[in-house]
């Protein structure tokens, strides 16, 4: 089964420069896939409209998702509202309500599920919180539920952000540079996080990453990015770094991360400590 399919996808922001290009791509259910490119190349962009946050130009194809029409030609669909409610965003920041507690901000999950009028008072049936409750023990967090969100570290966070994806039941995740402002160990936790939700619920993720290694790590298959055109779609096995140099040229260095001997030593003692952390 198709999960997204986009056709002839065109974003203009400004007149003479296109942030999105004819892009088209297909993903199938189950698929983990990574979207890779230097910063603008249009990751969050693409990321956006698959969510239907934004609209693409007048002239600017086709997004179906789960075989519904979310937008066309910069219109979005009737239907893309009931579709929304089976796609579940995490972003690199401002993902959950700082005052909070981590449980509440799972709990909005279910938001598009319940009336209108008791999630806007937060109320939520014995069920509900259990079901919250089995999300944030599957990301490893549920020792933290009463905790504010703002408490939380930037790894934690994330994870709560994946559980809120999980209580939404979620059957498309779409994070967006998830990983982009935490230390590696934290990294390595939130991608497993991904990758078993990917692998026992059958949830379909597309991930942003700036970093390669994490998508051969995590991705059978990799799409990269550049100028808003999809230059590479295949097996992440194929993304070598001489294959990146070559597709990427001068912007091919963002797309690493920089070996342990260009870390500063200071931080590389935190990196080593913050493995045997505990979440
Ligand atoms: N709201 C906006 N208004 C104007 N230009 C924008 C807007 N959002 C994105 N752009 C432009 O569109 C292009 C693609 O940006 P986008 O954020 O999608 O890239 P990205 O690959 O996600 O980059 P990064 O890795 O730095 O987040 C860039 O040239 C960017 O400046």
């Amino acid at each position: 089964m198709l999960v997204v399919d986009i056709s002839g996808l065109n974003k203009s922001f400004s007149r003479d420069k296109r942030a999105l290009n004819n892009v088209s791509l297909q993903v199938r259910e189950g698929e983990m896939v990574a979207l890779i490119g230097a910063s603008g190349s249009g990751k969050s962009t693409l990321i956006r409209h698959i969510a239907g946050l934004l609209r693409g130009d007048r002239d600017g194809g086709k997004i179906e998702v789960f075989g519904e029409v979310i937008q066309q030609n910069g219109r979005i669909a009737r239907g893309a509202r009931k579709v929304r409610a089976d796609i579940g965003v995490v972003f690199q920041q401002f993902n959950l309500v700082s005052r909070l507690t981590v449980l509440t901000n799972v709990l909005t999950g279910m938001l598009g599920r319940v009336p209108a009028w008791r999630g806007s008072l937060c109320l939520f049936t014995k069920a509900e919180r259990m079901r919250a409750m089995t999300a944030l023990k599957r990301v490893g967090i549920d020792g933290h539920a009463t905790k504010k969100a703002r408490n939380l570290s930037g790894g934690q966070q994330q994870r709560a952000a994946i559980a809120r994806t999980i209580t939404q039941g979620a059957r498309l995740i779409l994070a967006d540079e998830p990983i982009a402002s935490l230390d590696p160990a934290s990294s390595r936790k939130v991608m497993n996080t991904l990758d078993r939700v990917n692998r026992e619920d059958n949830v379909t993720v597309i991930v942003s990453l700036h970093q390669v290694d994490y998508a051969r790590d995590y991705c059978a298959r990799t799409i990269a990015m550049r100028d808003g055109e999809v230059v590479f779609d295949g097996p992440s096995t194929e993304l070598t770094p001489e294959f990146l140099r070559e597709l990427y040229g001068e912007y091919s260095s963002e797309l690493f991360a920089p070996a342990p001997d260009q870390v500063p030593a200071k931080s590389r003692v935190a990196e080593k400590d913050l493995a045997f952390a505990s979440s």
